[in-house]
């Protein structure tokens, strides 16, 4: 196989390249009745939002990261109009519009648009004003849909590349899912993976997709060493997910183990990285609101499905599995529980790794951000007071294509 462009075998290595997703129109579309559907819990202010995600790539590009955009390698991939005519039939089957007659008149006007604006309504939805007033007959869902404001839904969690995705070595998972609010993103990372030469798709392997049943999510993917990836078994990732992409890990790649971290199943820690991340080759960040919960199991190989070894810690576990002597779990909140717990809330575990022992974190969280200064980290603090309301720090904002090996 001819070497690929996604590598990573690491949490840590030099971050050298990033796909991200500026947020955007899809922001100014939640409304309060909606909130909850599009997991949100707040209306966050798309001006300053989009300052300070800005402000998040700026600090990566500033350390020799290249970052990449959704919407732009989305509009590269469907510039042949072959595609673009799948990718549009794709949006708006999964749009659940149940109406063929309207859902034509959307297929024809989408038809119309340049590949930019085609992506920005599959991101951003398509409002029922959007569309050109044509004469149709009324279908009951019309009816029964009036006071619905879209034809096809905003994607306001699609600043949060990390979930949709997630390269494992030379090769990617496209995730499958939990929640339909978030279904459309994973079919984007589809088609950039076929279409856009970027990622070399002959030489990538795609250890999942989206079309599977069990959910797995990019959050709770930490990819822990070349041969050890660790697996939340949380609200959003399912236990079975996580064996087959244990299973196909073990039989095409160099991961050995996968450690399954099961995670209390709460809104609060949806995704393993909200209360855990790695940020050095022996430190890590952990929320002490969970650390007593958290229950680790080791996955090698078997016979039917994968060996699996419940562990007396998470200390222990991690020691095993990188073979270290001792690890540093250091706990997020300075040491007072109530901090603890209103700093986890904005992500202060949440931290991006941009080398070994340098993260990025939203400067809110400033007795997490010192703990982790006082450990010998160096903070990168970014603001977040706007980005923050979708629930998610910098690990979820992020999705690594190539870090540099250790
Ligand atoms: N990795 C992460 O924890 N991502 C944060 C996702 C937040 C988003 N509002 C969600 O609920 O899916």
């Amino acid at each position: 196989m001819k070497e690929g462009f996604l590598n990573v075998t690491s949490e840590i290595g030099n971050l050298k390249a990033v796909l991200l997703h500026r947020p955007g129109k899809e922001l100014e579309r939640l409304t309060p009745e909606y909130l909850h559907e599009l997991l949100f819990d707040d209306i966050p202010w798309l001006k300053k939002m989009q300052k300070e995600h800005d402000e998040f790539a700026r600090q990566m590009e500033a350390r020799g990261t290249k970052v990449y955009y959704y919407e732009e390698l989305l509009a590269e991939a469907i510039e042949d109009q072959h595609i673009r005519q799948l990718f549009i039939s794709d949006v708006i089957k999964n749009s659940n519009i149940a109406n063929l007659q309207l859902e034509r008149i959307i297929e024809e006007y989408l038809q119309t648009l340049k590949p930019e604006a085609i992506v920005e309504i599959a991101i951003a939805g398509l409002h029922k004003t959007d569309l050109p007033e044509i004469e149709r007959e009324l279908h009951l869902v019309d009816h029964i849909k009036k006071s619905y404001p879209f034809y096809i839904n905003p994607l306001p969690n699609l600043y949060f590349t990390r979930d949709p995705g997630v390269v494992i070595g030379n090769g990617l998972s496209i995730n499958k899912m939990k929640t339909p609010a978030r279904d459309r993103e994973t079919m984007f990372l589809e088609y950039i993976y076929r279409y856009h030469p970027l990622f070399k798709k002959e030489s990538t392997p795609l250890w999942y997709d989206y079309k599977e049943t069990f959910s797995i999510e990019g959050g709770d993917v930490l990819v822990l060493s070349d041969s050890v990836v660790a697996i939340g078994c949380s609200e959003r990732t399912s236990a079975r997910g996580i064996e087959i992409l244990s299973e196909r890990l073990f039989e095409n790649s160099n991961i050995k183990q996968v450690l399954a971290i099961h995670i209390p199943f709460t809104r609060a820690y949806m995704h393993l990285d909200t209360v855990f991340t790695m940020i050095d080759y022996d430190k890590f960040t952990i929320y002490p609101g969970v650390e007593g919960l958290l229950k680790a199991y080791q996955l090698t190989p078997g016979k039917t499905v994968p060996k699996v070894e419940p562990m007396e810690s998470l200390n222990v576990a991690l020691k095993k599995a990188l073979k270290l002597p001792a690890v540093d779990l250091i706990q997020s909140g300075g040491g007072d529980e109530i901090t603890a717990a209103r700093e986890q809330w904005n992500d202060s575990t949440n931290t991006l790794a941009l080398a070994p022992g340098r993260v990025v974190t939203y400067n809110r969280n400033e007795a997490s951000n010192e703990t982790l200064r006082n450990h010998g980290i160096e903070v990168v603090e970014i603001e977040g007071s706007e980005l923050v309301r979708g629930r998610g720090g910098p690990r979820c904002m992020s999705m690594p294509l190539v870090r540099e090996g250790l």
